[in-house]
Parts: C-alpha cells; structure tokens; sequence
C-alpha cells in the first residue's frame, strides 16, 4: 500500500500572528510525500536532512490511518523544493501532501474533501506544536492553490481568489521557526494586522501584503531594508510568515530589477509564478 502526493510551498499576505486572521499564496515550489503502509508504528525520513524533526509528518500518517484506515503504521518519505524553517510554508505543503499520500495508499481519496484533508494536517501541526494558530492560512492555500485569507482560529476559509502572478523569493542563509515567535509583540500590531485583513478580503492583496511586511519586521525584528529594495518597483512585497525569506509579487520585469538588487544579498533568490491548482496525487 503506497502513495505519493506533492503540495505547494506558500508565500505571505497577512501573517495570522497578530488576530488569527491569516492570508496565502500557493507558489511553484513543491514538498513531495512517499507513504509506504506496511508496518506497525509509524517512522519518516526527510531526503537531505539528518536529524530533521519528523513528528508532523508522522502524526499526519497517523491521524488519517486512524480515522480512514485501521490505524496502520508504516514510513514517510519527504522530498522538498524549499529549504524548512525559511517562511515558505514548507511544514503546511508537508503535512497536505503526506495526508493525502496516506489517502491515496489507503484508497480513500474520494472520501475527503481537499478542505477537510487540510484540516487533519492543521490538526497535525498543532498536536506537535509547530505552529503558533494552527496556519491554516498556509495550509488553505497550499492544498487549495490560489490565494486564501482565514480564520484560523476557526478554521473557516473566509475568501478565495487566483492570480497569476511572477513571484520573486529571497531567503537568507539563517532559519526561523514559527513556534518561537514572539507572539505578545506580534499581538500589538493587531490594528494594522485588521486593515491588512480588510484589503485582502476585497481581493488587494498587493497592499495588503506591503503593509504586512513593514508591520511585521517591526514585530519581529527585521530589517525592512528588502522591502526598501522591492517597493520602487513593484507594489506587492512582504516578509512571508515569520521569515527569514522575503516574496516579491508583479511581473518578470519588474521583479528582474529587484532581483538585481535582493542578488546582492547573502543567501538565494528563486523566481517562481504563483500556483493555482493547489496538492496533487501521483497515480
Ligand atoms: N519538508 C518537511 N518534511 C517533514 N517535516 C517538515 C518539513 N518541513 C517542515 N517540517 C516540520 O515542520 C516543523 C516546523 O517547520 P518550520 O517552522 O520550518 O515551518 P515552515 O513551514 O518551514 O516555516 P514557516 O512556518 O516559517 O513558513 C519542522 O520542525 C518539521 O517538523
Ligand atoms: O504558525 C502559525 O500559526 C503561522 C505561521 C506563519 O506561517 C504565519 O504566516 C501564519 O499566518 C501563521
């Protein structure tokens, strides 16, 4: 009993941290789940990385199995287009393409819906503790595609939109873990997090997502000096999730301009396009 899924990383909109309204981006680059059904306990392996905290991965195979197989143990394979700990959402296309890898191994895909399949590895990230909401911002855009804003505090997709947009990722070479976020200072800048929320809902993502990222290194302690960088050029620019990276959104020329300048900095930049058709099974 196998199965093979692939889920899409995620830029930022508006990080939830601040009310628990959140809003993504599903973006190219993609984090593959191999599931093999065939023992008792569950273990995972992420490819190129040793040591690598595998508990959501393995909580995901084991929430699904209890609730749509016969709690069947086996191992979980992960294969990553994007490095974790970088702000791109790799724990949220993670768990969406393990749970609907243990789906397809168990051949009960046709019996949950992409939604409630996000919802498990929501449920997933928070039993292990590797999110601070639940991010099913994240998780939304990544299983659905296309750019979601949500409640996570209960779970509710509030609004839903595609855009096909150039997307420009710069991601320095340090990692940031969403679980140790200072969420008191992230709390203060709840009256700007409100107003991000109200563009985004009306479909101005763009805005919405430049005054996120300007609130945002404030509260947690970046420098805005990328955004400097991107904003004579294009309107949408943000620190994603709690960083470290930093996502760019228009089209290729303008992007190419601040790619010029974001090349200058230590680590790496990718130029992507957002990604509408969300996870994917591999027959
Ligand atoms: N590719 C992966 N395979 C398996 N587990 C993963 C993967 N990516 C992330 N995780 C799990 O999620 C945990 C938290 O990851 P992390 O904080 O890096 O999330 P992220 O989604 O990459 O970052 P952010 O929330 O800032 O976007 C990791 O400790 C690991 O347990
Ligand atoms: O852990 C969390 O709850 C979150 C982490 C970041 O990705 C945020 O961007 C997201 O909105 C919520």
């Amino acid at each position: 009993m196998e199965g093979r899924a692939a889920a899409p990383a995620a830029g930022t909109v508006l990080n939830a941290l601040a009310t628990g309204t959140g809003s993504a981006f599903a973006i190219g680059p993609e984090v593959t789940a191999t599931v093999s059904l065939d023992g008792e306990s569950v273990s995972g392996f992420v490819a190129g990385v040793e040591d690598a905290d595998t508990r959501l991965v393995e909580r995901c195979v084991e929430l699904v199995t209890a609730e749509y197989g016969d709690d069947q143990g086996g191992t979980v394979r992960t294969d990553s287009e994007v490095p974790l700990a970088s702000g791109l959402k790799s724990s949220s296309a993670a768990a969406n393409a393990t749970v609907l890898a243990t789906l397809s191994a168990l051949d009960a895909v046709d019996e949950v819906s992409r939604t409630a399949a996000a919802k498990l590895g929501v449920q997933a990230a928070r039993d292990t503790g590797v999110t601070v909401t639940g991010a099913f911002d994240d998780a939304s855009a990544s299983m659905l595609g296309g750019v979601t804003v949500t409640d996570n505090d209960r779970d509710e997709l509030l609004h839903r939109e595609t855009r096909a947009w150039d997307v420009l990722v710069w991601t320095p070479p340090e990692q940031a873990f969403s679980s140790d976020a200072p969420v008191e200072r992230c709390r203060q800048i709840a009256p700007v997090a409100e107003l991000v929320a109200d563009l985004a809902r009306d479909g101005e993502f763009k805005r919405a997502m430049t005054v996120n990222g300007l609130a945002f290194c404030g509260a947690l302690g970046f420098s805005v000096e990328p955004m400097l960088e991107a904003m004579p050029d294009v309107a949408g620019v943000s620190l994603s999730g709690t960083g470290p990276s930093f996502v760019a959104v228009g089209d290729g020329d303008d992007l190419a301009a601040v790619q010029e300048r974001w090349d200058d900095r230590q680590g790496t930049t990718l130029l992507t396009t957002t990604q509408s058709e969300g996870a994917r099974i591999h027959d």
